[in-house]
């Protein structure tokens, strides 16, 4: 086991509810690696979003926060839970019954596609019964607090409790499914594409709901998409993921801003917006590498237009462009002076991005 911190950022917590410390994924006997040595604290009460390609490793990194690594990837490094006022928990030392405890009362998760996630032959109401029962949770409290929270999601409690998960619109079924994730009063909710099937009016407004269910339950939100300007829009802090790694991790509006690692400021670039012309959006180069074939040196430099013989040779370590900010790149100043970006207002305007109203 790896108990040393050997790469670490300076994106920095004071009250870290979780810490993900050297975090390492492997399949194929090793061959592969999936999460490679990723390190991240998540502040009390923060909403951290977690960006990057399809195939960069978001899920892993979910599925790490939980133990819940598809068979059979061997999980390494550690994960370390600090309740409010309580002892520190090692996830991955977890009990399967410990861990089983732990999902749902204390860490949640939201996968995208709630049609997958409920059951097609139970009533909504049925699924709160079940996850209270399996929990030991007294009946009345908690559907007492599940009416509530299908209110806060702007949900009539008593027709969603009675519907069956088809009779319910895929941005309702999402909802309920969000407030079935915090019926058991967890302190985190882990979210992987939550909002991904729903059109963008839909994602929005469940990012605004997010936002306040944040603060009336002093929750703390780890929330994974690959859409960067989504969640900019919610999160607190950015970290940034590139063939199974962080890259760049710092407050969100630094980071759209003025990302630092050229690979953030492609990803912004190919984000479509109306107010930047179509001549304009650039989608990134190239392909992200595959488990088996990651480049050495930084992984991204095959299709960095700054790459030098010093980034083919050599792994990047964690520079500081600002006190919370951290990028790993050699060439962080020339990214920010040669790759301009070439978008405006996503946080500002994000529904006048095409797509916007119909998808
Ligand atoms: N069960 C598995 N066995 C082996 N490799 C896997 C398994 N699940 C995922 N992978 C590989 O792990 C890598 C990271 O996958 P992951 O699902 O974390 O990416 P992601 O960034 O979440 O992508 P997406 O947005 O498409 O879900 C991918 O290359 C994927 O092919």
């Amino acid at each position: 086991m790896i108990s040393e911190q050997t790469n670490v950022h300076s994106s920095e917590v004071t009250d870290p509810i979780l810490s993900i410390q050297n975090a390492s994924v492997t399949y194929d006997d090793g061959e592969s690696y999936v999460l490679n040595d990723v390190s991240l604290d998540i502040g009390r009460n923060e909403i951290v979003g977690v960006v990057g390609e399809s195939g960069s490793g978001k899920s892993m990194f979910a599925e790490t926060i939980l133990d819940a690594i598809p068979d059979p990837g061997i999980l390494e490094g550690r994960v370390v839970y600090r309740p409010d006022g309580g002892t520190e928990i090692d996830v991955l030392e977890q009990s399967d019954e410990g861990l089983r405890s732990m999902r749902w009362e204390q860490i949640s998760m939201v996968f995208q596609g709630a049609m997958s996630s409920f059951n097609p032959t139970m009533s909504i109401g049925d699924h709160f019964h079940d996850t209270l029962d399996a929990h030991d949770a007294d009946r009345t409290a908690g559907m007492e607090r599940a009416r509530e929270l299908l209110s806060d999601l702007y949900l009539d409690p008593e027709r969603v409790l009675a519907s069956y998960p088809h009779e319910l619109s895929g941005g309702m079924q999402q909802r309920a499914l969000i407030a079935l994730s915090l019926v058991l009063e967890p302190d985190i909710l882990v979210m992987d594409e939550p909002t991904a099937a729903l059109d963008l009016l839909m994602q929005q407004s469940i990012l605004i709901l997010l936002k306040e269910l944040r603060e009336k339950y002093d929750l703390t939100m780890v929330f994974i998409t690959h859409d960067l300007p989504l969640v900019a829009a919610l999160a607190d802090r950015l970290a940034v993921m590139y063939a199974f790694d962080i890259v760049e991790v710092g407050p969100a509006e630094e980071i759209v801003d003025d990302a630092a690692h050229p690979y953030t400021r492609a990803l912004l670039n190919s984000t479509p917006s109306l107010n930047a012309p179509l001549e304009e959006m650039r989608p990134i180069e190239g392909q992200s590498p595959a488990p088996i074939n990651v480049p050495d040196g930084c992984s991204y430099h095959p299709r960095c237009p700054l790459a030098t013989s010093e980034c083919v040779r050599n792994d990047p370590a964690f520079e500081t462009p600002s006190p919370n900010h951290a990028a790993a790149c050699f060439h962080w100043e020339e990214a920010r002076e040669e790759i301009a970006l070439n978008y405006e207002d996503l946080l500002e305007h994000p529904s006048e991005r095409p797509g916007g109203e119909d998808r």
